[in-house]
């Protein structure tokens, strides 16, 4: 499954143990949730958390937000019991964490077939191991019901021994082999989360950066950083109105037998084109969504 076409600006985790979040984010304007039953979820609680998110999936309650279960892996305690869950839940994909070989996505795939899953139920990666960053092009061809990267760069600093530095110069090699991994197999990614719930400041150049690497959106651990990646992966006034600019210069162009043109100084061919119609389709996509949710 290459990745559906939705936005992904605001992804915000919540533990599954926890019903007060996962009753508020029926509320919130994150575009897509994660209701967690792994590392947010104390051993003691994994089968309660469960129970609760298969009721809340259930009761379908998060409006046109996508909504992703990530479960524990196959090899612990829960996992397999998560995953037989997650199955029929009515979420829109599950979550595996610290995959590390196209082995363990077809594992979980074969369990969620043969558990009742449809089709359509997506399955998503955390990329959080060196093992799994290095494996990343496989693990993004593993499965048709693959549709996207999460990056767990918590995790990923543990075992690189590197400082978890704001602007993670220690991680940029994992960070763009995971994007180059999952654009080219058509996959959706999302960049981690800033742990610093007080720096808005070092969040916002966070969430710049992951753009400008090419990143969906953020994974979020606190409702209060949802505006400030809705607005950081979200596109501009400015950038709208330029995508429209430049569509119109290159039809008026091609109308005249001419394949590029110069916009205020600025070559446009064809593939500024495409890029400038995507992000009006974001924007379209962005305002639908919401408009959905406050309804
Ligand atoms: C960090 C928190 C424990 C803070 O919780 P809390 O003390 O309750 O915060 P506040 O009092 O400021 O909360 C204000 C209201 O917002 C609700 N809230 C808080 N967090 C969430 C949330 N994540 N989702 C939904 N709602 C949330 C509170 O209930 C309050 O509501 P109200 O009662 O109406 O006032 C907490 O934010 C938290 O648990 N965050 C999520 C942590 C988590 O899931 N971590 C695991 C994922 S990160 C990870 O694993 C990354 C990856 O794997 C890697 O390796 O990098
Ligand atoms: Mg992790």
């Amino acid at each position: 499954m290459a990745a559906s076409a939705r936005p992904r600006r605001s992804v915000l985790y919540m533990p599954g143990s926890n019903t007060r979040a996962l009753e508020k984010a029926r509320g919130l304007p994150a575009d897509g949730l994660i209701l967690d039953l792994e590392d947010a979820v104390a051993p003691e609680a994994k089968e309660e958390a469960r129970a609760n998110v298969i009721a809340a999936t259930a009761d379908k309650a998060y409006g046109q937000r996508e909504v992703l279960i990530r479960i524990n892996g196959l090899e612990t305690p829960w996992g397999m019991a998560d995953a037989i869950a997650a199955a029929t839940a009515g979420a829109d994909g599950v979550l595996l964490p610290k995959v590390e070989s196209a082995d363990m996505v077809r594992k979980v795939d074969a369990v969620l077939k043969a558990n009742g899953a449809p089709d359509d139920l997506a399955l998503w990666c955390m990329m959080e191991t060196p093992m799994g960053i290095l494996k990343a092009a496989e693990i993004a061809g593993a499965s048709p019901r693959l549709a996207g990267f999460v990056m767990g760069t918590s995790d990923l600093a543990k075992d690189l021994g590197c400082a978890h530095t704001p602007l993670r110069l220690p991680m940029l090699t994992a960070l763009s082999t995971c994007l180059l991994a999952a654009r080219a197999h058509g996959l959706a990614i999302v960049d981690g989360v800033y742990l610093d719930l007080g720096d808005d400041e070092g969040f916002a150049d966070s969430c710049r950066q992951g753009r400008e690497l090419g990143f969906d959106g953020k994974t979020l651990i606190h409702p209060r950083t949802i505006g400030a990646a809705n607005a950081a992966f979200g596109p501009t006034e400015a950038e709208l109105a330029w995508a429209r600019r430049i569509i119109e210069a290159h039809a008026e162009a091609a109308r005249e037998g001419r394949g590029v043109v110069v916009v205020d100084g600025k070559l446009v061919e064809n593939l500024h084109v495409e890029s400038a119609r995507r992000l009006l389709a974001l924007a379209g996509m962005i305002e639908q969504l919401e408009a959905g949710n406050a309804a």
